[in-house]
């Protein structure tokens, strides 16, 4: 008889960085890198950028943290808020971030990174791979990445942000919006995801996007999926409903998972 095969190694998975700074545990926190996109900021976007690492702007994304910050904090006086809240780096092909937006943050020491000759990669792209190659960490599979406006607006950047998540399956990205976040689940891996309870939930998602899986084995779900196939033109698991506190995924295809974000 055949040995059984190696049991998969497992990877956990929680929101907890979405938790407001009163409930998180000190010292807890995981280390993360921001992304913000060229979309309304979310309304958490602040309590994310105050807790990052790194700050980084993909092209037109300076402009909503320039104009979007000080809307998000209006008890605050706009100039200090603009103040403080300076990207590390503006990077993309620079044709949506404005003139002054640019020379502001310039001024302020933000590094601008123009890569207008690469009209084949999107900004995100551009994004995430600097955030990869300027990581002090020897183990990138650490680096976590939060990119703040990636869905809603155009379906077509909709899908290219969801494609860096294929690009990128050994990185941790989520993307977020202000009603759901998305990362991916790599085959590579068992999954244990935490559920956040006071921010996330209960609506959710599991979705094939690359491939069709055959085998896809869920628990914590009002719906589980018990060794069974999922495809585009098939089944996918979409309106599902986290049951319990921890949901647990294994697959023989990458997935993406999906849950909703409480307002
Ligand atoms: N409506 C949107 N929905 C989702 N993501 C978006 C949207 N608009 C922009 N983005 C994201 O923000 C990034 C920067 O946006 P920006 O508008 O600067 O890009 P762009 O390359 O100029 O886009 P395009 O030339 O296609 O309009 C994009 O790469 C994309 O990831
Ligand atoms: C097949 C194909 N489709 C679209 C584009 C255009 N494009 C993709 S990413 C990008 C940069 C956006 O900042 C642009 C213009 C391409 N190059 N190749």
């Amino acid at each position: 008889m055949d040995p059984s095969p190696p049991e998969k190694p497992a990877m956990s998975h929680s929101s907890a960085f979405l938790l407001p700074s009163s409930t998180t545990p000190a010292g807890s926190a995981e280390a993360y890198a921001v992304v913000v996109l060229n979309q309304r900021l979310p309304r958490f976007a602040p309590l994310l950028w105050d807790r990052a690492q790194v700050r980084v702007c993909a092209d037109g994304g300076a402009n909503r943290v320039f104009d979007g910050m000080p809307e998000l904090l209006p008890g605050q006086d706009a100039d200090d808020v603009r103040f403080r809240y300076k990207p590390d780096v503006i990077k993309g092909d620079m044709d949506s971030v404005r003139p002054e937006v640019k020379e502001y943050y310039s001024n302020l020491g933000t590094k601008i990174v123009d890569q207008s000759h690469d009209q084949d990669t999107t900004d995100l792209h551009k994004c995430i791979a600097f955030i990869i190659e300027n990581s002090p960490t020897a183990d990138k599979s650490n680096i976590c990445i939060l990119v703040l406006g990636a869905l809603g607006g155009r379906f077509d950047h909709e899908m290219g942000n969801i494609n860096v998540l294929h690009l990128f399956p050994s990185i941790r990205i989520v993307l977020l919006s202000d009603d759901c976040l998305i990362f991916l689940l790599p085959r590579t891996h068992t999954h244990n995801i935490h559920i956040e309870q006071s921010v996330e939930g209960p609506h959710c998602g599991l979705i094939p996007i690359g491939t069709p899986s055959t085998c896809t084995k869920t628990t914590g779900l009002r719906w589980n999926l018990d060794n069974t196939g999922m495809s585009y033109g098939g089944l996918i698991s979409t309106s599902n409903i986290v049951d319990e506190e921890q949901v647990t995924v294994t697959s023989d295809s990458d997935l993406i998972w999906t849950i909703s974000l409480r307002h």
